[in-house]
């Protein structure tokens, strides 16, 4: 085991809770912020989130505060576990409390919808002076919240940051390898997501199993198309995020984002339903394809699904109905 280190978490939803428990296991003392005042007096005083993990009896010793302030004081470590669109929000407000040393682990999977950017171009915009990572890969919080075994990446720029946050990460249930490729590893996690709900609707839409693996298939084709554009390695993305992820997010309804495909591919109605990235990740990546020439037809029928252009029977009818090619076409990136 490492130092034992002061770990602050941005965040008391589901991924937020799992990770502050897992950095308990990792022998740190952890400080969770979480904005609404019943999630934190529900963990300080009966160690439960009934509302984003019921039914988990979280670890003894984990301590949540609605201050920012006092959750980041002396943090060494900041993991930022706030949906995607709104971690702009948060880092606009919290960017003057943390250190120039600090390190700022982004656990969110997405991209900003008004701006394209990658999570970690936002902690540029407002924090520059962190030391930025992401952490990614498959690992739904109920199952590490229970102290199942999981394995993720944890990516910055910086090589050897990144094998610091692993090692101070790792526990005997968490596995952390370590990557410098933050791009990939950025881009792996969101664009799943997006898949994920590609894959949903088509279960949901009932249209098979086959269906179901020609769409994981040919949407990851088409995520590392976008990621060739960005300059991620293509051995990141057939890593845990990316391959990855995706077999654990688009082949389980436990994922909210294929559940969420499989409510749109039922017809069902989407108001209400807890969050699901990929809805909000879709149009950005949809656009960013269109921009950048990058062939996409996955990644632009779930954003035509999400804003009700399409069905998904008009989708992949589209999708059948393309061009016959090479399964490997060297024209596209
Ligand atoms: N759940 C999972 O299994 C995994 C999730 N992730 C990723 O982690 C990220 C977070 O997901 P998850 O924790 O599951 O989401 P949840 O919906 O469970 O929780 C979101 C949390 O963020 C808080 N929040 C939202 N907006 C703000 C804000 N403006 N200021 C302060 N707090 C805010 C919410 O607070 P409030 O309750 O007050 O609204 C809530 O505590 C997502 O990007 C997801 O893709 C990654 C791996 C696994
Ligand atoms: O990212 C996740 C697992 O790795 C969680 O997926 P969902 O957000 O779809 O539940």
């Amino acid at each position: 085991m490492t130092q034992r280190s002061k770990v602050a978490v941005l965040g008391g939803g589901a991924w937020g809770t799992a990770l502050a428990v897992t950095s308990l296991r990792a022998g740190h003392e952890v400080s969770i912020f979480a904005r609404d005042a019943e999630t934190v007096e529900a963990i300080n005083q009966r160690r439960e989130n009934p509302r984003y993990l019921p039914g988990i009896t979280l670890d003894a010793g984990l301590k949540a505060t609605s201050d920012v302030g006092a959750a980041l004081e002396g943090a060494e470590c900041i993991l930022s576990v706030i949906p995607a669109q709104a971690t702009r929000g948060v880092l606009q407000e919290v960017a003057p409390l943390i250190g120039a040393d600090a390190k700022l682990v982004l656990c969110a999977k997405g991209i900003e919808r008004g701006t394209g950017k990658l999570l970690s171009q936002v902690v540029a915009d407002l924090a520059p002076q962190a030391r930025v990572a992401a952490l990614s890969g498959p690992s739904f919080a109920t199952d590490v919240a229970r102290g199942l075994p999981t394995a993720v990446t944890i990516a910055a720029q910086d090589g050897e940051l990144a094998a610091e946050l692993a090692q101070l990460l790792s526990s005997s249930t968490f596995r952390c390898y370590s990557s410098s490729d933050l791009t990939g590893v950025e881009l792996g996690g969101a664009l799943k997501n997006v898949l994920a709900i590609a894959a949903g609707a088509t279960a949901g839409a009932q249209l098979g199993a086959s269906a179901q693996a020609a769409m994981v298939t040919r949407g990851f084709v088409e995520l590392r198309r976008v990621g060739a554009a960005f300059g991620a390695q293509a051995e990141t993305l057939m890593g845990l995020s990316g391959l990855g992820d995706l077999i654990l997010s688009c082949g389980s309804e436990q994922s909210r984002n294929f559940a969420y495909g499989m409510a749109l591919g039922r017809g069902e109605n989407l108001d209400g339903r807890p969050l699901a990235e990929g809805a909000a990740t879709a149009e950005i990546a949809a656009r960013i394809a269109r921009e950048k020439g990058i062939e996409a037809p996955i990644i632009a029928a779930v954003d035509q699904l999400l804003k009700g252009g399409i069905t998904i029977h008009q989708a992949v009818a589209a999708l059948m109905a393309r061009p016959l090619r090479s399964e490997h076409d060297e024209t596209q990136p």
